[in-house]
């Protein structure tokens, strides 16, 4: 809206409505005015939301006896379906000098808009003129509306589509407690550009918490957060910087009992890369001396390799930053990642149960290592038909990166540490087999060791799990030959492969609809942030603007309407579908109309959203501009 509209605002004679109590004594504060004249006073929850639903829980104020549902403003009343009278609270009407007392229609209007306009008696008629003014500029704009020439259906016109959001086209969605029946009726509205093109519906207070996304996923993205964002080690004389990494963070003891990589002690980092800010996963391996530049072939043809259940190899180099010949291998970061052997292996804590100490190593459900074993299949496949072999497929090397979600890691240390011996890529994929098949054993019975009694773990599997699972595990260790390929081994998993597949669409699904539950929320943030930059500016304290008699008084106002109600007892109302229902139509610019009303309760103000979204916009944008 041009600025030159907002004058409305900057006179305070036409902008203010002066209720007058209708008792001689004056309120001395809010909270007791409530209380007084509750017999006269008209309740204005029934004034502004149509309903009150303290009505029958001791509201003092005075309810007017329920009309038919369809229409809560009878039919010869002066009070429009989207205003609010002025004798409704007591006032005497208002008629702001410049302005006509007759209710100009807009030029928009066809028949079904002028039952809803706001007739002309009673109810302050600027608006209305302020309403076609700006219907007159945004006109250009509507990125809903159907150019149904040919359809009768939509022969309204281009602003005959209904706005979820601004015409309460589900009653039970859209109000302060639910219903909304004084907005419910239907009429249509000049559309402003938006930030978005689609708009939630408002939900009922008992299921606001599915604005956002589930407590589990949540969670689950911030731990991940934490373990990205969680400060990096000090006093472990790590180097400050080492080839372009920094804000080195150990993954893993770095004292204590260690294992081997090989023969080699080796070391996972997080790091920060200086070119892009991102997070790495280094794998430092100790005392290693390069001999030759060309052992660097095998990351090359690594870095190559991009799949989902492999983690990705970025680079490799040799460094003397840790005080000793290191080799560093660089690798996609997975917050909060778990080994197979920390997830199901790793012997947990003793827990009590039934009063007595137990250790607890449960099973992993079959479904589950099915889907592992597809996973890591899949991954082996792909680095096979690359001409190339995995080397290290452990239970310390495959990481769970989220529900049962896994990926292989360190991916080529072994091809650049036994550069040297150079096997032959046939035998080294046979050993990958068999690798797998291990792993296999060794999650079946919770167990690394599974394979130094081989005969116990094949009666353990066949015990707690499925025959094909059994045959699938022991194909996988049998002696190499030359139909035991990878290929092979997916002739064997049958219907198992198309769940696996039924399953990642499942899962597909449910994330996308937790996205759509956090849609909004970053647009209404935003709308926050304005509110955060603009409101309370000690600046502005002495502003006349800012001040009862401003333009941007209105916004101080609003402020108070969206989150400062109090019920009729006095008691903060807080309730986050009628913040979310403010904010959504401020967003949208609708022209349907609230009364803000001043903190000591002596005057009011009807306004559009639309005129509050403009306040709101030139008063952001002035502040961007100073
Ligand atoms: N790419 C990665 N992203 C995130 N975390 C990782 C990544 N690679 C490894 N980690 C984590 O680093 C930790 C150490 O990994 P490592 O491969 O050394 O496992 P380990 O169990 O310590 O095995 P080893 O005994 O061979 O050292 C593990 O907790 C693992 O989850």
């Amino acid at each position: 809206m041009a600025q030159g509209d907002m004058a409305f605002f900057s006179r305070p004679s036409s902008a203010a409505v002066k209720i007058v109590a209708p008792s001689t004594q004056e309120p001395s504060s809010p909270r007791q005015s409530a209380k007084k004249d509750s017999t006269q006073r008209q309740c204005r929850n029934i004034l502004i939301y149509g309903h009150c639903k303290f009505q029958d829980k001791g509201c003092i104020y005075y309810h007017p006896p329920a009309r038919e549902e369809s229409s809560p403003v009878p039919p010869d009343s002066p009070v429009p379906s989207a205003a609010l009278p002025a004798q409704a609270v007591n006032a005497p009407v208002f008629v702001p000098k410049t302005i006509s007392t007759e209710s100009p229609v807009p030029a928009y209007a066809g028949q079904s808009r002028q039952s809803i306009s706001p007739p002309s008696s009673g109810v302050p008629s600027d608006h209305q003129s302020v309403q076609s003014d700006y219907q007159e500029q945004e006109d250009i704009y509507d990125p809903f509306a159907y150019n149904g020439a040919n359809d009768d259906t939509f022969s309204d016109g281009p602003h005959s589509m209904v706005n979820p959001y601004v015409n309460g086209a589900d009653p039970a969605m859209m109000g302060y407690d639910g219903a909304d029946p004084l907005y419910s009726a239907q009429f249509t509205f000049a559309r402003q550009p938006l930030n978005y093109h689609l708009y939630t519906q408002s939900r009922p207070e008992s299921l606001a918490h599915r604005y956002f996304i589930s407590d589990n996923i949540r969670e689950e993205l911030q731990r991940r957060s934490e373990s990205l964002y969680s400060s990096p080690a000090h006093g472990l004389s790590l180097p400050e910087e080492l080839q372009g990494y920094h804000s080195l963070l150990p993954l893993e003891p770095t004292a204590g009992e260690r294992r081997k990589f090989g023969n080699w002690y080796s070391t996972m980092y997080r790091a920060t890369n200086s070119t892009d800010g991102l997070a790495y996963a280094l794998r430092r391996v100790e005392n290693f001396r390069l001999m030759q530049q060309a052992a660097f072939s095998g990351i090359e043809a690594w870095s190559r390799i991009r799949h989902p259940n492999i983690i990705s190899v970025r680079e490799a180099f040799t460094t003397r930053a840790f005080g000793d010949n290191s080799l560093v291998v660089v690798y996609d970061y997975h917050p909060n990642a778990r080994t197979l052997y920390e997830a199901h292996v790793k012997p947990k804590a003793p827990q009590y149960q039934n009063g007595r100490l137990m250790t607890q190593s449960p099973r992993v459900p079959e479904s589950t290592i099915w889907s592992y074993v597809i996973q890591i299949a899949r991954a082996i496949k792909a680095v096979h038909d690359a001409g190339m072999a995995m080397r290290v497929i452990d239970a310390t090397k495959v990481l769970v990166t989220g529900q049962n979600r896994v990926r292989i890691s360190s991916c080529g240390v072994v091809d650049v540490l036994t550069y040297e011996a150079r096997p032959e890529v046939a035998l080294l994929q046979q050993e990958d087999l068999m690798m797998f098949g291990k792993l296999v054993f060794a999650l079946c019975t919770n167990n690394l060791a599974a394979m130094n009694n081989f005969a116990k773990a094949v009666e353990s599997v066949g015990r707690h799990y499925s025959a094909e699972l059994k045959a699938v595990s022991l194909f996988l260790v049998s002696k190499p030959a030359p139909n035991k390929t990878i290929g092979h081994l997916f002739e064997m998993f049958g219907g198992r492969m198309l769940a696996e597949m039924d399953e990642m669409q499942n899962s597909v699904d449910r994330l996308e609809s937790e996205l759509m539950s956090e849609l909004e929320n970053a647009r209404l943030v935003r709308l926050l942030c304005k509110f955060g930059f603009i409101n309370e500016r000690p600046e502005f304290s002495r502003e006349p603007r800012w001040s009862e008699t401003g333009d941007r008084y209105i916004i101080k106002l609003f402020r108070d309407y969206v989150f400062h109600q109090v019920d009729e007892h006095g008691n903060p109302v807080v309730n986050l579908s009628h913040v979310l229902t403010c904010l959504n139509r401020l967003d949208a610019g609708s022209e349907e109309r609230i009364m803000l009303v001043s903190r000591d309760e002596q005057s009011c103000l009807v306004v559009s959203y639309k005129e509050v979204k403009s306040c709101i916009d030139s008063a952001f944008s002035e502040l961007s501009r100073r």
